[in-house]
């Protein structure tokens, strides 16, 4: 044996005895349970060369770690051990060898196998059917007792149900923390501004170890049953019969427990359980395998810290460690900046990972994370990869803080942070989210590019054959600025980009013009507004009707949607503030034959846009319900209240604290939103019923285009193509999207299209932007 053996074996037993305490004794452990097993296993791996080298102290003689003084101690009569571990089916084997070996037995076994669950080992003693004592494990023979903590778990029984039981029996499990509870109390946690907890197995075993019970009462804490301590009389011959009498007692068990017989069976229980890990409601790093019968049992024995007839399957591990090479910042189809962590390739939750979202910069400001880290990442199941802590005793000197960029990567426009209105009772305040995003709009290449991804896809416009690198070169060949531009391709644009044919780019024309046709509610989900999926844009097509009016509609109004709370409301109204996105949508309603687009808003949307309902909404402090009703009876126009002054509030009664109220909130801002907000919804067709009209729009009889159906197109020089159908539709006509031959004339600005087209087919009636304004002089 070399001193360089030496070297390594304490160097193992020092990292082992350090982490083992921060794991067993602080309930913080810094290092993913891999990583311990592997430095267990190299420890255990020299220890077997060299037997002579094994001292007493070694944490592979050890169980667990010492108790914390803070609570009183408590032996076991019976030591607490731990499990020797497999990693694979042939250490399963082994394992069944050995004792085959050991007892000369030519048969194969029956096997108890139960879930290894994920959280602390306790012991529960009952005296006389009532439970008199709860320890942790400890080192094995001295745990820590913690009976007050105990006592608040909902399904441990105080007293013993039935009846036979012996007078002292000591009951041994686990407990645990079930996942939906985890993450529950995680948020709970970050809510109050403090720290999660790592894993599901550290929230228990801080949880179960508070010397305050009332913090464990609030702890969603578990125990299942595995085994059976002391008893002053001895009963059952095998240990799943042990089990199933427990249970009779009223012990809860984990579900999962199963009798099986021979190693075959045992490996198919194991794969069972593995490919059923995440689904299952807790968390657990393997199954343990133990004889069955308690006098095989009894023949077998201990080792120093585990028994010989039972082993613990270890699953692969969800959760590795690895480096952190550099963090990506990458822009979504909303501008949202999502910086994703490069990682040293890494072997986890069975896949190579060498990307992992970093989410935010609230989530790297949580993290504490550095660009040369050590982190810890964690893939379960299906779900992305994700850095779960640092291990900060691994940092090197020259680690970088990640800078969270000002400007976006992609196009260099500022990014600012997204700011939610947070409504309260009768206030609302402006809340700064994690989300940061690219102001640029459409003018964002990366925007660009992911709207046109997400436009084609299913869900949305469904255009096959645009490819990643297709749209890449259509937006640097400057050949589509929005989603919108793709309808104008050409054979001949196709044809200048890599690897078209005459007959492929002329496939690709067509696929993209049969699309052309398109439901409302399926273009509102291509707008790629964000929150808005396919059950919201079905319920802004029914109420709104057309996408005209949805670019147009306030807030305060989209909320009454069904489906469409605060949150996404916002979202509609600031996605419709960028003014790239103002021209992609009135190039979608110039290019595309949308059907379903309605003449008016729903009426039940109608219904619901009522005065009360804006005052209610405003935010005005002190104008809950009821001011809110007597505001709108008062009032009947929000314009009207925006001018009243402190005798028209006096005499209608107010009180002066309302009143104060009332004129603190009416400055030249809020009076300007106030007539602005009037003015979108009558423009949507969204005005309350009862309020006298606004004398702008108000013509003689009879109205110049009563009852008939004008199409707008193009580009207008003169006045915004939105005022122009506003003006029309107050002279009673009815704007629509599409020519048909009832189309009364269609009006063409300049660079009209495809409705130019149309109507010449069709022989419809056709204006110039001059003889517009001509036939409405002759009518004003
Ligand atoms: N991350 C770290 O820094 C760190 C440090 C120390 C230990 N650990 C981890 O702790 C574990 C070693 O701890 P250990 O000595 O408690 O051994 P163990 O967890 O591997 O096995 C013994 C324990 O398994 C539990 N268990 C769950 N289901 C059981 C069942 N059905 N039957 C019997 N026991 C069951 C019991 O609590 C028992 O005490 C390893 O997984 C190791 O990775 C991690
Ligand atoms: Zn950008």
């Amino acid at each position: 044996m070399t001193t360089d053996t030496q070297q390594i074996l304490q160097t193992l037993k020092a990292q082992l005895n350090y982490h083992g305490h921060l794991y067993y004794v602080e309930d913080k452990p810094e290092l993913p349970d891999a990583e311990y097993d592997r430095m267990m296993q190299e420890l255990l791996a020299i220890e077997a060369e060299h037997p002579e080298l094994i001292t007493a102290d070694s944490p592979s003689q050890r169980v667990g770690g010492k108790p914390l003084g803070a609570f009183e101690q408590v032996r076991h009569e019976i030591p607490m051990l731990s499990l020797d571990n497999a990693f694979d089916d042939a250490e399963l084997t082994a394992f069944e060898k050995r004792i085959r070996d050991r007892l000369s037995a030519v048969e194969g076994f029956t096997y108890s196998c139960e879930p290894k669950l994920d959280g602390l080992a306790v012991s529960l003693m009952y005296e006389n059917g009532i439970l008199v004592q709860a320890a942790t494990r400890g080192d094995g023979t001295t745990g820590e007792n913690i009976t007050h903590n105990a006592r608040t778990i909902r399904n441990v029984p105080l007293q013993l149900q039935g009846a036979g039981w012996p007078a002292r029996l000591e009951v041994r499990g686990e407990v645990f923390i079930p996942k939906d509870g985890f993450e529950k109390l995680n948020e709970k946690n970050l809510k109050k501004g403090e720290k999660a907890f790592a894993n599901p197995r550290n929230a228990a075993a801080g949880s179960l170890r508070q010397l305050d019970p009332k913090i464990a009462a609030t702890r969603p804490l578990r125990f299942y049953a595995y085994s059976v301590g002391l008893m002053s009389e001895v009963f059952g011959d095998s240990h799943i019969g042990r089990l199933a009498q427990l249970k009779m007692w009223g012990i809860p068990l984990s579900p999962e427990v199963k009798k099986v017989d021979g190693l075959a069976n045992v490996i198919a229980y194991y794969q069972d359980i593995m490919t059923r890990r995440n689904e299952l409601p807790y968390e657990i790093d393997g199954v343990v395998i133990k004889v069955d019968a308690i006098a095989t049992q009894e023949r077998l024995g201990f080792v120093a810290r585990a028994p010989r007839w039972a082993i613990a399957y270890k699953f692969p591990a969800q959760e590795e460690i690895t480096l952190l090479q550099d963090v990506e910042f990458q822009v979504g189809r909303t501008g949202a900046i999502t910086p994703v962590a490069k990682l040293e390739p890494v072997f986890v939750g069975g896949v190579t990972v060498s990307n992992a979202s970093l989410h935010n910069a609230d989530e790297i400001a949580r993290l504490g994370v550095k660009i040369g880290d050590t982190v810890i990442i964690r893939r379960a199941g299906d779900v992305i990869p994700q850095i779960v802590s640092v291990v900060e005793s691994r940092r090197p000197d020259d680690a970088r803080d990640v800078v969270f960029p000002a400007e976006c990567p992609a196009c260099g426009a500022p990014i600012r942070r997204v700011v939610k209105e947070k409504k309260q009772k009768t206030t609302s305040k402006l809340v700064e989210m994690s989300i940061s995003r690219c102001t640029n709009g459409l003018n964002c290449k990366a925007q660009l590019k992911e709207s046109i991804s997400y436009f084609v896809s299913k869900r949305c416009i469904d255009i096959d054959g645009l490819g990643e690198k297709i749209v890449e070169q259509l937006i640097t060949s400057g050949l589509v600025k929005t989603p919108a531009d793709l309808f104008d391709l050409t054979t001949g644009d196709f044809l200048k980009l890599d690897g078209f044919k005459e007959l492929s780019a002329n496939n690709l024309v067509s696929a993209i013009s049969v699309r052309k046709n398109v439901d409302l509610d399926r273009v509102i989900i291509s707008l790629g507004i964000p929150e808005v999926g396919e059950s919201t844009s079905k319920a802004i097509a029914k109420d709104i009707g057309s996408l005209q009016r949805l670019a147009k509609c306030p807030r305060e109004a989209l909320i009454l949607i069904d489906d469409v709370g605060a949150e996404v409301a916002g979202e509609i109204y600031n996605y419709f503030t960028s003014s790239s996105r103002q021209q992609f949508l009135t190039q979608l309603s110039d290019k595309l034959e949308i059907s379903g687009e309605t003449e008016f808003v729903s009426a039940d949307l109608k219904r619901k846009s009522t005065l009360f309902h804006y005052f209610n909404q405003l935010g005005i402090p002190k104008v809950g319900k009821v001011n809110a009703k007597k505001l709108s009876d008062s009032f009947k126009s929000l314009v009207r209240f925006s001018s009243a002054e402190y005798m028209d509030f006096v005499s209608l009664g107010f009180n002066s604290t309302l009143v104060s109220a009332l004129r603190n909130y009416l400055n030249d801002s809020t009076k300007l939103e106030l007539s602005n907000l009037e003015y979108s919804l009558r423009e949507v067709g969204l005005h309350w019923e009862q309020d006298v009209p606004m004398d702008i729009f108000e013509h003689d009889e009879p109205k110049k285009f009563e009852g008939k159906t004008v199409v707008l197109t193009g580009t207008f020089n003169y006045m915004k193509r939105n005022d122009i159908k506003a003006l029309l539709e107050d002279m009673g006509a009815k704007v629509s999207g599409s020519i048909s031959k009832n189309t009364y004339v269609l009006i063409a600005g300049e660079k009209a299209g495809s409705k130019l087209a149309k109507a010449n087919d069709l022989k419809v009636v056709i204006w110039d932007e001059e003889r517009l304004w001509k036939e409405l002089g002759e009518n004003q």
